[in-house]
């Protein structure tokens, strides 16, 4: 039985998600209320693994779970890519119009904004989930409120649904990683010859051409960067911390690459090395 962390309660997409990755296989979900508090747990239990989104095609990346997974021990033993779909739904018998304020997930609401923008007799209140949102809903007999969450979600707490798709764009994907503690990463994650994606972090020092020489040595050695991602150093104004994720074929000249841009980066840490997901759920 795998035991997986995650942000949100039953019905959430994190909780789709742990189930689609660890398809055919048993799979507990345990609850969280936020993701700083899905890494206390998962640093209290080694043998828990934990899945974090950390982009979505509209609303761009959670900046604030790269740091949370640098700053921890936990290593990414891999990947997932999943549609993520909405709908607004609300206690039954409720008309659109008539209703007041809708809630979930900041993500969530940022993936429909287009749609609740044609809707300003709502008022947008960011909870901390969207299965959550739906759930207090039900539980309070929340009046006027809407949740937005997926369908799944709406159904597992009773609530009518009043219309589906309201995603700004149906192109609307989210990567999760899944985590696992670094000394059970080996175990549990892949073999080496299934690892082809890493995710790395990093500093620079500020000098003229500092990040065109580590892709120059990282493209000289065959690897590919398949997204790079800077966020302030907390502290230090105007200095960046570079999170690179790289794709390649051969361990071997991962490693290869990675000792020979050491000597040019600072505060080098490798959160993972794991296989890169290939479809698109
Ligand atoms: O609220 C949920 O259902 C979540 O699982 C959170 C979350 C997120 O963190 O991005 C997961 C996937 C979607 O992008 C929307 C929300």
């Amino acid at each position: 039985m795998k035991k997986i962390t995650i942000q949100g309660v039953a019905g959430c997409f994190h909780d789709a998600a742990a189930h689609l990755y660890f398809e055919g296989e048993e799979v507990e979900t345990i609850p969280c209320e936020s993701f700083p508090a899905m890494f206390d747990t998962l640093s209290s239990d080694s043998s828990l693994l934990g899945i974090m989104a950390v982009e979505n095609t509209i609303a761009g990346p959670l900046l604030q779970n790269h740091e949370l997974l640098r700053q921890s021990t936990l290593k990414v033993i891999g990947e997932l890519k999943m549609r993520i779909s909405h709908v607004l739904c609300a206690l039954p018998g409720q008309e659109i119009d008539r209703l007041t304020e809708v809630n979930s997930h900041p993500m969530a609401l940022m993936q429909c904004e287009q749609y609740l923008r044609r809707h300003p007799n709502l008022k947008i209140v960011e909870r901390f989930d969207t299965a959550g949102s739906a759930e207090e809903i039900a539980r309070d007999n929340l009046v006027g409120h809407a949740a937005v969450c997926g369908e799944y979600a709406a159904g597992l707490y009773g609530l009518d649904i009043l219309e589906r798709g309201i995603e700004t764009n149906k192109r609307n994907f989210t990567r999760f990683l899944i985590l696992a503690d670094a000394l059970t990463a080996g175990e549990i994650g892949p073999g080496e010859q299934d690892i082809d994606k890493a995710s790395i972090v990093f500093t620079l020092p500020h000098t003229q051409g500092a990040l065109s020489k580590i892709l120059t040595i990282l493209s000289f050695y065959d690897i590919n960067l398949s997204k790079i991602q800077s966020t302030p150093i907390v502290g230090r104004e105007w200095e960046y911390r570079f999170y690179v994720d790289l794709t390649f074929d051969s361990l071997l000249r991962l490693h290869q690459a990675i000792d020979a841009v050491r000597p040019l980066i600072r505060d080098l840490s490798i959160l993972g090395e794991y296989s890169e997901a290939k479809v698109t759920h």
